[in-house]
């Protein structure tokens, strides 16, 4: 609470506001309870009455009319307040909801690629959606109910004190004891909802995850595996859930128990005071409403203690997630012009506390030329794609562009200037022009299109329902692998980067796709630095130079001439892709 309180510091004049306007409410709140012993009194006590001796009004008919009249306008203050106590509550509580999510969600967009890698999607989501709400469900009406509770013993308190000593200490009785449950309780109760709020974390994630790899699932029929699964997250969800209800809701009868104890005293005690003519008749059924008044709304305590427990698990789980840092972090430098030359300096690289994946890998690619990356799966190609995009640092050597270190660049200085399509394309809900112009908002329909024909997708996009304007899913499934590679190579060359980074970016695609792709990468790498990684070496075989790595280390590059006169990996992948097995024999 401490700490969202100084995150929030600039609120504080809404939140003083919020108070002042919950304690008038309050205030009215206790009036008419007030006014009734003051009509009890009157009825009773007639000309001497405490209104009489006040208003200056001896007949006892407009005493009652001027109580009645004075109980009308406070009813009016009550609701007008009640009203705009709640509006100010509920739109805080909104406000910081909002700022917290959208502050989460940048904070989460400016981790690194690993962390995101490492941890499941539907955790992360289920922090800036269901924590957020689960604190602004609290902030809504919890501090304010707290707030009111704490007033109402305050004013109720000087009402008793005001009257009768002995009857104050006999009310306030259980006082101490409810306050030393509520701690308890609390005690209890916060473990318990930190586990709830793990198991719903739990079930986001093994969600997400199955939504995403719904193909999977029914190809393997194993739907109710899954179900299974999902099954007992939720199991354990409500068997958390279900262990701290067990202890919240025991907290409520203890406090009648108490209640009861102190409104028995006041209605006895009091009585007998009355009957001696100690206490006046008026003053003992105020104290009797009054008791009621300051002891029942205390069962409300647990239900607000409940909501506030919640409310901190979701909290720590937002703070733990904004303490996150990135490893990553940008540079100062922008580069005026980025010619495009790229340099690898006796690298090494791996995933968290894994081992290396690249040893010692240098290269360079000269600025316009187009290098290709081959060798066998898990040999740290992408691994090393990666590394030209900064999503990760090298453990040790360097990664330079125009021979500076990527480490001194700025985000925009290093991504503004380059093009990537990744293995698996993601598309966005939008249509295929703005998927196109993902990379520059900006650009006119033409530049769009300039960039689908380049990327060989203006074919199949115009014959498409809607053209340009045909609207694309979140994954992009109306479209195929080759179709969705194409957008996003057209989205990378929109951009006009002087570097292109693709990724596979034809494994998808079929022979006549495939030598479309050629025909355009051939146009769109004209002039810029590409260096690509495939599978397929068909595709590559014009490149500038191909670097062959195996197991993290390059093991030669060249041409493809060069690399399939000689023997080595490169001659024998491309025998077996040939099928040209004579090759393979010598290569061998
Ligand atoms: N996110 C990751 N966390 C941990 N290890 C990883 C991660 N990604 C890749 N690796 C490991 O790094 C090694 C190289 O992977 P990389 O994806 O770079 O290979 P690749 O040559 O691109 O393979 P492929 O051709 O199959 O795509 C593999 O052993 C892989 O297990």
């Amino acid at each position: 609470m401490v700490q969202l309180w100084a995150r929030y510091r600039q609120y504080r004049a809404r939140v003083v506001t919020a108070f002042v306007l919950s304690t008038v409410r309050k205030v009215m709140d206790v009036v008419p309870e007030l006014l009734i012993g003051a009509a009890i009194d009157v009825v009773v006590r007639g000309a001497d009455s405490f209104v009489a001796s006040v208003l200056d009004v001896p007949d006892r008919r407009d005493q009652l009319i001027w109580l009645a009249v004075i109980n009308a306008v406070v009813w009016v203050l009550e609701s007008t307040f009640d009203y705009l106590s709640s509006l100010a509550w509920r739109n805080l509580a909104q406000q910081v909801e909002h700022d917290l999510r959208v502050e989460a969600y940048a904070h989460v967009q400016g981790l690194d690629m690993a962390w995101h890698e490492s941890r499941p999607t539907g955790a992360t989501l289920s922090v800036v959606n269901d924590d957020v709400n689960q604190l602004e469900r609290f902030l809504d009406t919890g501090v304010d109910k707290l707030w009111t509770l704490a007033l109402n013993i305050v004013l109720v308190g000087a009402v008793f004190a005001a009257s009768s000593w002995t009857l104050t200490l006999l009310a306030f009785l259980p006082i101490p004891v409810i306050v030393v449950g509520s701690l308890w309780f609390q005690r209890r109760l916060q473990p318990r909802y930190t586990v709830v709020r793990q198991a719903v974390g739990r079930i986001s994630g093994l969600v997400a995850a199955n939504l995403g790899g719904m193909a999977t699932i029914k190809s393997f029929t194993a739907e109710d595996r899954e179900l299974v699964r999902v099954g007992a997250a939720s199991e354990a969800y409500r068997v958390a859930n279900a262990d701290a209800i067990r202890a919240s809701a025991a907290f409520v009868p203890l406090i009648r128990m108490a209640i009861l104890a102190g409104f028995t005293m006041t209605l006895l005690l009091g009585g007998w005071m009355a009957l001696d003519g100690t206490l006046e008749v008026g003053l003992y059924s105020v104290l009797v409403f009054m008791t009621q008044r300051l002891l029942w709304p205390l069962t409300s305590v647990g239900e607000v203690l409940d909501l506030y427990q919640r409310a901190m698990a979701s909290v720590r789980r937002i703070l733990a997630l904004l303490d996150e840092r990135p490893v990553t972090l940008p540079g100062t430098r922008s580069l005026p012009a980025v010619q495009g030359r790229l340099e690898l300096r006796a690298v090494r690289a791996g995933y968290a506390d894994g081992p290396d994946v690249l040893h010692d890998v240098s290269l360079v690619v000269p600025a316009g030329e187009v290098h290709a990356i081959v060798g066998p799966t898990g040999a740290g190609k992408s691994t090393l794609l990666r590394l030209l995009l900064r999503f990760a640092d090298p453990r040790s050597g360097r990664v330079l562009v125009d021979d500076v270190d990527l480490r001194e660049l700025t985000w925009e200085a290093l991504r503004g200037r380059v093009g990537y399509v990744a293995q698996d394309v993601f598309l966005f809900e939008g249509s295929v022009a703005e998927n196109i112009a993902y990379g520059r908002p900006t650009a006119s329909r033409e530049e769009i299109e300039l960039a689908a024909r380049q990327a060989e997708a203006s074919s199949f996009v115009e014959a498409m329902s809607d053209g340009y304007d045909t609207h694309v899913g979140e994954r992009g499934v109306t479209l195929s692998g080759g179709q969705r590679q194409r957008l996003a190579l057209a989205r990378a060359i929109l951009r006009d980067p002087a570097v292109l980074i693709l990724d596979e970016a034809t494994s998808a695609v079929d022979n006549e796709t495939e030598a479309a792709i050629q025909r355009s990468l051939a146009e769109v790498s004209r002039g810029r630095t590409t260096v690509m990684v495939a599978h397929r070496l068909s595709t590559v075989r014009h490149a500038d130079r191909i670097w062959v790595l195996d197991a993290g280390r390059v093991v030669d590059a060249g041409t493809h001439d060069e690399l399939v006169d000689r023997p080595g990996p490169y001659a024998d992948l491309w025998a077996v892709q040939t099928g040209d097995l004579t090759t393979e024999r010598t290569g061998a």
